[in-house]
């Protein structure tokens, strides 16, 4: 292709003068804010914080129009869709996002400049080092488009063949905005990159940008690692896990968290089926397990937490704070399991905070090197914010401080945070291991290490980090700390997993059956082919109204896609999915929250732990590929004694392995099983119906201990923090 098209396509601003600044100086935590310094050039390894650096020059990336592109794919005359070749390391972007901002530009450079397009497109790696587990696993992420995906016609997506794996997308956005367009390339080289034209949660017009995700156009033919920002040593972990450092450097920091009482202590009722959690059978094994309690008055609380369990609304325990709480009061280890919504961040929390006032703990702030007595992890940011929120109600007024790190957040100020005085750590798994490489933790005074959604944790990505967490040389060894377990999930390989972290006497409390859908969520599974979901999907949610209801699909494209398509069926949504910026992710979060936008579309970032006040529907659009998965995501729903509807689009081609586990949650949670399902289990037990191999992942029999997921799809990894 010849730069003139280059120019048509983007507008004359493609190449800036390098004297032209793009000056949008704003404070960090206003969502509006696009730039907060200047950068001089796109070097080669400069690692350029695309959000908040305006750009004087392009450097060599300036002549990426000349140098780079070949030809355009002729696919697409009206989209004018360009092929790009022989980008070395850099990529450019202009782009608006969520502001209502008119005509912003701007520019991006990662992983340094345009470089001249190797042959085997490793320009996108400025260091060559060998990759984690988990770095390939996100990078082989980032292939997800193949070919065409012919998906929408309203959308006009259209994809590309003979690029590896990229694509291209142009897409229509929401109601306000016009012209929205950007461009992206993921995953370096165009064995994996794409170009994308997309507007999500703007007022903006003629917003145009061009993304570049992942070290830039590599020439990538071989698809593949071609890609990683930044030069780390093996050991470093900027920004933690590559799911917390993947992309640009981070330089978000959240807003603080409330202050005022009424806010710490803010909280939804219980619904009407809350004492109903009583009629659940509670099995607890293991050796000499201590009595439950019937009240929180039963233990020997101090004062305080009394209080503020009092505060914040819970005046009897559910049952599975009746069993955990006295367990880890009595200083066993635990894995729980207990149905979504019913109360175990509590059931951890509450006991954790009653020892530690009992033992007097202090934070002292400004040590260099914190020591908190307890690390509570959670497999996503938002989960763990949450955690964090709920750890600061049954603190206050005390001296214990709770303090929360994770990724897609500047790293000095989770360090600054921690310096300030840390006894309870709450973190993601990448950004908590990032800050005990740094020497910013020590852990030999940690007396409780919290895995919630123990089983996300120990599977997946996360199992290689927990492993490492316990093998740090002042963790205190499993029989001297106490280890405690929660999740709504527990499969039988992760279960024998977990007893390499706890002690050998362990208990084990299971509320209802283990890895049982919540009996509140009214369940109904649909047989909708994939090309009438969106039709389906759009007629429910018009029949709905304005109910908050969270729609599950499994990609992160496919996110923005479908919540783009709703916006232009005037249904106001918006989306949450690893791709989004954290500020990103957290807007759409409160968004949904607030009611604003009554519907969010998500990956399985947000299957498990977000705890929403009347989320009274739950869509899955897309099935996921386990059965643990969809019984998290519909437990979105249906929470505290509440209740809730689940609507789930089974696809005979996609989810048939899905057909006997869905049989199974169904008739446990006594749920109409359709006669089809048992059909279709049936078809798939005879070998009569080809099973999506892409999507049968069960999440076990393959895991082993300090090994993270094999045999995983993408499409799952991709969902995660
Ligand atoms: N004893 C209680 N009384 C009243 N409300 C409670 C009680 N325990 C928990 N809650 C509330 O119930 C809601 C769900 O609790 P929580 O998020 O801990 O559920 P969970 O079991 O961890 O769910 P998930 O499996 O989805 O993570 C929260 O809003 C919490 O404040």
């Amino acid at each position: 292709m010849i730069e003139e098209d280059w120019n048509a396509e983007i507008g004359d601003e493609a190449l800036l003068p390098s004297i032209e600044k793009v000056n949008l100086l704003e404070k960090p935590n206003d969502p509006s804010s696009v730039f907060s310094r200047s950068v001089d050039s796109f070097g080669t390894d400069e690692f350029v914080d695309a959000q908040h650096q305006s750009v004087n020059s392009f450097g060599r990336g300036r002549n990426f129009a000349a140098k780079g592109f070949q030809g355009g794919n002729g696919e697409d005359a009206i989209m004018q869709n360009r092929g790009f070749k022989g980008f070395g390391q850099g990529f450019q972007e202009r782009n608006a996002v969520d502001g209502d901002s008119t005509q912003n530009r701007w520019f991006k450079g990662f992983g340094g400049g345009f470089g001249q397009g190797t042959k085997d497109g490793q320009r996108g790696m400025p260091q060559s080092r060998t990759l984690t587990f988990k770095e390939r696993q996100s990078l082989a992420d980032d292939a997800g488009f193949q070919g065409g995906n012919g998906e929408d016609a309203i959308m006009q997506n259209r994809g590309f063949k003979g690029f590896g794996q990229g694509f291209q997308e142009r897409n229509a956005v929401d109601g306000d905005s016009t012209q929205n367009r950007w461009f992206k390339g993921f995953g370096g080289g165009f064995g994996q990159g794409f170009q994308e034209r997309n507007a999500v949660d703007g007022a903006s017009t003629q917003n145009r940008g061009f993304k570049g995700f992942r070290g830039g156009f590599g020439q990538g033919t071989k698809g593949g690692q071609r890609s990683t920002l930044q030069s780390r040593t093996p050991g470093s972990r900027e920004g933690g896990a590559l799911a917390d450092s993947a992309g640009p450097k981070v330089t978000y920091v959240p807003p603080p968290p409330p202050e005022d009482e009424q806010a710490i202590f803010a909280r939804y009722q219980t619904g009407m089926n809350f004492d109903k959690y009583d009629e659940n059978i509670v099995e607890v094994s293991g050796l000499d397990p201590p009595a439950a309690l019937m009240s929180f008055a039963d233990t020997n609380m101090c004062h305080t937490l009394t209080v503020n369990i009092a505060k914040a609304g819970y005046s009897k325990p559910t049952p599975v704070q009746k069993y955990s709480i006295p367990i880890i009061l009595a200083g066993r280890d635990l894995m729980a399991c207990a149905q979504t919504g019913s109360g175990k961040t509590a059931a951890f929390l509450v006991p954790v905070v009653a020892q530690m006032m009992k033992d007097g703990v202090t934070a002292s702030s400004f040590k260099e090197q914190q020591e908190p007595e307890c690390i509570i992890t959670a497999p996503t940011r938002e989960l763990i914010n949450q955690i964090f929120l709920e750890a600061r109600k049954f603190v206050y007024g005390t001296c214990i401080r709770p303090v929360v790190i994770y990724g897609g957040t500047q790293t000095d100020y989770s360090i600054r945070q921690v310096k300030q005085g840390c006894n309870i750590l709450c973190a993601t798994p990448g950004r908590l291991l990032d800050i005990i490489e740094r020497g910013k933790i020590g852990l030999h005074n940690v007396k409780y290490l919290v895995l919630d959604e123990a089983d996300r944790m120990l599977d997946m990505g996360f199992g290689a980090d927990m492993k490492k967490l316990v093998s740090f040389p002042d963790m205190p060894q499993k029989d001297k700390r106490q280890t405690l377990m929660f999740s709504a999930t527990f499969p039988e390989e992760v279960q024998r997993l977990a007893g390499e972290f706890l002690k050998t006497d362990f208990l084990f409390v299971v509320v209802g059956h283990v890895g049982g859908a919540c009996s509140d969520v009214q369940q109904n599974i649909l047989q909708v082919s994939q090309y009438f979901k969106r039709d389906k999907l759009v007629e429910i949610l018009h029949s709905i109204g304005n109910e908050r209801t969270l729609v599950f699909v499994d990609t992160k494209k496919k996110a923005d896609f479908i919540a783009c398509f709703l916006c232009q069926e005037n249904i106001p949504a918006t989306s949450i999915h690893g791709d989004r910026e954290q500020r990103e992710r957290e807007i759409a979060l409160r968004d949904f929250r607030s009611g604003k936008c009554p519907v969010l579309v998500a990956t399985s970032v947000a299957a498990r732990g977000l705890d929403i006040e009347r989320v009274q529907h739950v869509i899955n659009f897309d099935l996921p590929s386990t059965i643990e998965e969809y019984v998290h995501r519909i437990g979105r729903t249906g929470r505290c004694g509440n209740t809730g509807k689940a609507v789930g689009f089974f696809d005979n081609n996609s989810d048939g392995h899905l057909a006997q586990p869905l049989i199974k949650v169904l008739s446990d949670a006594q749920q109409e099983v359709p006669l089809w399902l048992t059909e279709v289990a049936f078809e798939v037990e005879g070998g009569r119906l080809p099973v999506n191999t892409q999507k049968n992942y069960r999440g076990r029999g393959k895991v082993t201990a300090g090994e993270v997921k094999i045999g995983c799809p993408a499409r799952e990894i991709e969902s995660w923090d």
